[in-house]
């Protein structure tokens, strides 16, 4: 009876995991949420407030906000961080003279208290332009080794083909697995 129960419990809860997507203005977090919901790159402006999708991947549904990543609205993305399981982090690898302001976003996001338990996902972006960032150079300058409280991974992608997306869908799957 028990097994039955836990069995059907799971066929018909459909838990969502909360994610966010975040990072600087013009990094491509819409391009990339459209690229999972709709498979599709759209034609994009920046984003004031979010927007939001749920994608299911297998089963599995995931729940995502795309946040503004303007100056100016980077104060507000901290009420978007209650129940967050994933934290991905979008960077622009072609901007090398804001990546230092990624980092800086990046440590005092992974401080607050909501985003404790928190998955993070860096997507590399943009890795079709000639003479960007590379995952090494992007990692180091993150100083990614140094997070040891949150489990990480550094994906390359570009949002416009889709390429790498799916691999970082694949690694929050994995996450979830050995939860
Ligand atoms: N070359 C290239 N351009 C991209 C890629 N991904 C996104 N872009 C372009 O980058 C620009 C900004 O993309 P958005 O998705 O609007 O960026 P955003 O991170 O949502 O920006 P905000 O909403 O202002 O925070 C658009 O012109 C996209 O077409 C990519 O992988 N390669
Ligand atoms: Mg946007």
């Amino acid at each position: 009876m028990g097994i039955i129960f836990t069995k059907l419990w799971r066929l018909f809860n459909h838990q969502e995991h909360k994610v966010i997507i975040v990072g600087l203005d013009n990094a491509g977090k819409t391009t990339i949420l459209y690229q999972f919901s709709m498979n599709e790159v759209v034609h994009t402006s920046p984003t004031i407030g979010s927007n939001v999708e749920e994608i299911v991947v297998n089963n599995t549904h995931f729940l995502m906000w795309d946040i503004g990543g303007q100056e100016s609205l980077r104060s507000s993305w901290n009420t978007y961080y209650t129940n967050t399981e994933f934290v991905i982090v979008v960077v622009d690898s072609t901007d090398r003279e804001r990546i230092s302001v990624t980092r800086e976003e990046l440590y005092r996001m992974l401080a607050h208290e909501d985003l404790r338990k928190a998955g993070l996902l860096v997507f590399a972006n943009k890795q079709d332009v000639k003479g960007c960032m590379t995952v090494a150079e992007i990692s180091q300058s993150l100083q990614l080794t140094s997070v040891k409280d949150h489990q990480w991974h550094i994906q390359a992608c570009c949002a416009l083909t889709g390429e790498g997306l799916c691999q970082g869908l694949e690694w929050m799957m994995s996450q979830l697995r050995v939860r």
